[in-house]
């Protein structure tokens, strides 16, 4: 960034989630992205500019090694004027969601991360005069825990997300349980990863969200005020992938674009682009393959079909590789909690052991090393516990990071375009598909999770499948009473 050249009027507010905030250049495909903290933690300069350092070569050193280069743009850490921060913070401040106002950009350091603007990623540094699309997924975790640690049964039947759904609802996060579950999206089946998207579109959290040249045109701008309709929606869609001529409308036309756009994103999805280590991680998926609140394996098991079609993921896609990661965490939080407090208790005896233990970093090859080592035997070592520690970080990072897939049309002859090109009904879509939000989970948000899970679980138990059970035995009762009955007969 050149100093002195700084216009806040040349930047827009473009999005935020819990621990940062984004805006984006109008002209150059370029974002800015600054930290955000609680009104009474504020940090030094110098810790921020290390955060920022720490993402960066996390990013570089790790994430492009698991995901792959092609997918990870890890970006810089750029030193702005602070009177351009100052001006900038001023007047975006009345675009902010009031659900994320509990915390405040960080205007004090003048340190940001300048990255590219993945919702226009075309030649990188200028827009061009296509229009573009981007769907941004945050797929969440998309395996069962298989660790022999968990202790609750029902942990093994239903994933986090269907569960948290639940409990969102009931504390006012959310006005609607999702259809979506992850492990529909992961599963590489066609049909279960078109219920899946489809789930999403219809209730999108913040799971979802669909941008067009850059600017939002459906999901939440705030944490629970959708901007468009489906309809609304699908007119947006038009000039990508509407069918026929341009002219029609209609239920039928939504219903046709809509499916278009679902069809086109599981494509991408399941496409390959694989440029990095190969093979650093060979997780083999264990567990349950389908969450039993999914109500695709629902539908399935009313049917009398069990286990849907295995399909799997090619190993070069970005879900793949993301679910690869997300494994990382082979232990579960009920197993991984009691090693977390063997760390705190050697620490305790020997507070400047954390800079060796790599606890706040240097991200660097040493630490991507440690992370290889997927042996589950615990030899009573510290060693022991923080590698499952800092896998464990890893793996958490990877179940709440978000996939950027943008299109735009196939100009044929006219662009130097390099990217991998999908087919459509109205025309051929270049696209690119990248991964965001890869900041590695502070340790300190471990006893966190511990909480967290147990109380998404006993919530779950107690309210949704207390409910379940009420319904199963009435059914069952009909069902002994409609035997009794053709006995009769
Ligand atoms: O715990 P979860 O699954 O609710 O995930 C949190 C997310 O909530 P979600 O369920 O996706 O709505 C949460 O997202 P929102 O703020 O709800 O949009 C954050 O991403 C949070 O990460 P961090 O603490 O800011 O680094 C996420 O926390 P981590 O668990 O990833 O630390
Ligand atoms: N490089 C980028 N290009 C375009 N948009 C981006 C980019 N990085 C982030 N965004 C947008 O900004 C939003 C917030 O960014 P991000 O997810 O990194 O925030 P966060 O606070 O770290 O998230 P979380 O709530 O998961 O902790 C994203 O959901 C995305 O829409």
């Amino acid at each position: 960034m050149e100093e002195g050249k700084m216009d806040e009027n040349e930047w827009g507010y473009h999005g935020e989630g819990n621990k940062s905030l984004v805006v984006a250049h109008a002209q150059r495909c370029v974002v800015l992205r600054f930290l955000k903290f609680p009104p009474n933690k504020k940090k030094t300069s110098e810790e921020i500019l290390q955060h920022l350092q720490n993402i960066v070569d996390f990013g570089k050193n790790v994430m492009k090694d698991f995901l792959g280069e092609n997918y990870v743009h890890c970006g810089e850490v750029v030193q702005l004027p602070l009177e351009f921060v100052k001006q900038l913070c001023l007047k975006i401040q009345c675009e902010r969601p009031e659900s994320r106002c509990d915390k405040d950009l960080d205007t004090l350091s003048g340190y940001a991360m300048c990255l590219p603007n993945l919702t226009r990623l075309q030649t990188y540094h200028f827009a061009e005069h296509r229009p573009i699309l981007c769907v941004e997924i945050k797929p969440k975790c998309g395996f069962i825990p298989f660790s022999n640690d968990v202790t609750h049964e029902m942990k093994h039947k239903v994933c986090r997300y269907c569960m948290h759904q639940h409990l969102k609802v009931a504390t006012g996060k959310w006005k609607k349980i999702s259809k979506y579950c992850p492990l529909d999206l992961y599963s590489g089946n066609k049909q279960r990863m078109h219920f899946a998207l489809k789930s999403l579109l219809q209730e999108a959290q913040n799971n979802l969200r669909i941008f067009k040249n850059g600017q939002l045109i459906y999901g939440c701008g705030d944490a629970r005020s959708p901007v468009a309709d489906l309809k609304e929606l699908a007119h947006h869609l038009k000039p990508f992938f509407f069918p026929s001529n341009g002219l029609a409308s209609g239920p039928h036309c939504t219903r046709a674009v809509i499916r278009e756009l679902v069809h086109v994103i599981t494509r991408v999805l399941l496409s390959s682009s694989d440029k990095g280590r190969a093979g650093a991680l060979r997780l083999g998926l264990q567990g349950p393959r389908v969450c039993e609140a999914s109500p695709f394996s629902r539908s399935l098991h009313h049917q009398g079909k069990n286990t849907p079609e295995r399909s799997g993921l090619p190993k070069g896609c970005l879900l793949y590789k993301t679910l690869q990661v997300q494994m990382l965490d082979q232990l579960d939080i009920e197993g991984l909690y009691p090693l977390y407090n063997r760390v705190e208790r050697y620490l305790e005896e020997f507070p400047e052991e954390r800079k060796t233990l790599q606890i706040d970093g240097p991200y660097d090859e040493v630490f991507y090393q440690k992370l290889l080592d997927l042996s589950t035997e615990d030899d009573g070592t510290v060693a022991f516990a923080l590698r499952k520690v800092q896998q464990y970080r890893v793996a958490m990072t990877a179940k709440d990071c978000s996939i950027m897939i943008a299109l735009s049309p196939y100009l044929q002859g006219t662009s130097s375009d390099q990217r991998p090109v999908i087919p459509s009904s109205r025309s051929r879509l270049a696209f690119s598909v990248s991964v965001l939000d890869l900041d590695l989970k502070p340790y300190e948000s471990i006893p966190h999770q511990y909480k967290l899970d147990s109380k998404i679980v006993n919530y779950y138990s107690k309210t949704v499948h207390a409910k379940d059970d009420t319904v199963r035995s009435t059914r069952f009762k009909e069902h002994e009473d409609c035997t009794l009955v053709l006995h009769k007969v």
